[in-house]
């Protein structure tokens, strides 16, 4: 049974899901990164929010670990390189807590358009100080969303539905959706200078790091008011303080902090500063969507291998998925057999489909391809990480799905680059479930890869079985099955026998000095 762990507050919802699936769930908030390596390494899940700093140190010891999903949608908390070259799929809830987002962007413009904080204050404080606030209408302002994907569309829409102008810059942004959101595409310089709001709605990376640096403030309108609530980071702390002191910036609100929790700050205290404790995604409705939608998608994972917003593997639907298992199968059988027949580094490799194997979810197999393939020399390898390494090598990795008919009602073909030029396998699916090998190097062969097996390339000669039967017979190697194709009469010969029992090295010699022996090798499947 599956076992996960809820490492961060999460909506009972979430643990509710796991033990329903068939998994089983400890919830265990508030470790210390210490104390978390310490229990790391007895879970195939982890579910997280944004407290939880999954490190390549945690990753180091999480020796079991297969996901880990984060109810929410900033991932920067997680090191997903490691966890991708670690084999560990990181997924999230791209949609789940953006309307909660969104409302508690519009909610802290109206916070600083209103100075609402510090009237609250004031007024709870008995001084009833009526003539100090005034504050400023959102009608008719313009508003720059700086980033425009689902939180900034959202914040949009609300915003336009207040009448306000909404102009954005987005690098990403096609001039179509900017029409069907109703807002003008702008450059950042465009927007600093026209802005009487602007709010942050991109992830922190390192083209965002810093985007309103102290050098981007100046280039704002006097009076500006500036929301944050997407990653601290974003925005130069020292530089908006010092800009909401000199009066040239109006207010500002942050939810996000470059260090978080944010306990202190030069920012705290100072007039026309509005502040929360990175509340963005909480509430009640939020947290129930991302809970539900995180576990959901965790165990589809760990039961049935389906494959949801997931940042480091492509998208596999829990129906697609027992649909492309056989495939897989079949295609990291195939990709282990190049792998142990290839002597030298490979420059690229082609997978090809046909047949009914062209209408499925190509990436899967070619990634199950690369993962079979790769295992050959370290058994870390899986699915996730396969490409990675793939990339990392250098291998030039081609996808190809032909539409027509071939001798097989479904056919996947892995062709490799060698030094000796480009060698290729196929196989099919019987009764479309049971893996089959039916081409190697160029010769019709049929045969199961499975078990411990036998590769022989011979002179078709009468005699050469028999002498191979006795000799393998004499050492003691059953043989189970035995499968046989050739070039042409009396030219090369490919035998593939599987056997009881690992043939041994000394043995593999005396086979290899049999009469018309070319290469003999022994496989593992
Ligand atoms: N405060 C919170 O609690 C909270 C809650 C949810 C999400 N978030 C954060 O909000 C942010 C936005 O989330 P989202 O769901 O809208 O993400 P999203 O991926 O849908 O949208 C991000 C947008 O930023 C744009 N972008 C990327 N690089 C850019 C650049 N250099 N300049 C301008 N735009 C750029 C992208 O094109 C995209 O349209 C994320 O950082 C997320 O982690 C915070
Ligand atoms: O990226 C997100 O989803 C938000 O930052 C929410 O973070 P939280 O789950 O820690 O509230």
């Amino acid at each position: 049974m599956p076992k996960v762990l809820i490492s961060d507050k999460m909506d009972p919802k979430a643990a509710e899901i796991f033990r329903a699936r068939g998994i089983e769930v400890d919830e265990i908030t508030g470790k210390t990164p210490d104390e978390l390596k310490a229990i790391i390494g007895q879970y195939d899940g982890l579910a997280i929010r944004s407290a939880t700093k999954v490190t390549k140190d945690i990753l180091s010891a999480a020796t079991n670990l297969k996901v880990v999903g984060r109810a929410g949608i900033g991932v920067d908390n997680v090191d997903i390189p490691a966890a991708s070259a670690q084999g560990v799929v990181v997924m999230n809830t791209p949609f789940g807590n953006s309307i909660t987002t969104a409302e508690h962007a519009i909610a802290l413009m109206f916070a600083l358009a209103r100075q609402l904080p510090e009237a609250d204050a004031s007024t709870q404080a008995g001084k009833w100080e009526k003539n100090r606030f005034m504050g400023v209408e959102l009608t008719s302002k313009t508003l720059g969303l700086i980033g425009a994907g689902n939180i900034g569309s959202i914040v949009a829409d609300r915003a336009r539905g207040l009448r306000m102008k909404v102009i954005a810059y987005d690098p990403f942004l096609t001039p179509e959706r900017a029409v069907e959101l109703g807002i003008e595409k702008v450059t950042l310089d465009d927007l600093l200078a026209r802005a009487d709001f602007i709010t942050l709605h991109t992830p922190l990376t390192d083209q965002t790091r810093n985007i309103l640096s102290r050098e981007n403030l100046a280039k704002t309108r006097k009076g500006v008011r500036i929301i944050n609530c997407a990653r601290g980071g974003l925005i130069d702390e020292a530089a908006l303080k010092d800009g909401l002191d000199s009066g040239h910036i109006g207010g500002a609100a942050l939810d996000v902090f470059v260090t978080e929790p944010a306990k202190e700050s030069p920012l705290f205290g100072t007039p026309g500063f509005v502040s929360t404790p990175h509340l963005g995604a909480s509430t009640t409705e939020a947290q129930v969507n991302v809970a539900i939608q995180v576990a959901e998608q965790m165990a589809d994972f760990l039961v049935s291998g389906g494959v949801t917003n997931a940042l480091n593997m492509p998208s596999l639907s829990a129906e697609e998925a027992p649909k492309l298992k056989p495939y897989m199968a079949l295609a990291e059988k195939l990709g282990s057999l190049v792998g142990q027949l290839a002597h030298d580094a490979l420059g690229g490799i082609a997978i090809e489909v046909e047949g009914a194997a062209a209408q499925l979810n190509l990436k899967p197999i070619s990634g199950a391809v690369l993962a079979g393939l790769m295992r050959v020399h370290s058994d870390t390898v899986n699915m996730v990480n396969a490409p990675f390494l793939a990339k990392e090598r250098g291998l030039d990795v081609r996808e190809v799905r032909h539409d027509r008919e071939g001798d097989y009602h479904t056919l996947v073909r892995v062709t490799v680059d060698t030094q000796e030029g480009p060698k290729s396998v196929a196989g099919t699916l019987f009764g479309n479930a049971a893996p089959r090998l039916v081409e190697l190097f160029g010769i019709k062969v049929e045969a199961d890869l499975q078990g411990d097996m036998l590769y022989v390339v011979n002179e078709d000669a009468p005699g050469f079985i028999g002498r191979l039967g006795q000799t393998l017979g004499e050492a003691g190697v059953n043989i189970g099955t035995f499968h046989l194709g050739r070039r042409n009469a009396g030219g090369e010969a490919v035998l593939l026998l599987s056997v009881d029992q690992p043939v041994p090295e000394p043995l593999l010699w005396q086979l290899c000095n049999l009469p018309g022996v070319k290469k003999v090798k022994a496989l593992r499947f």
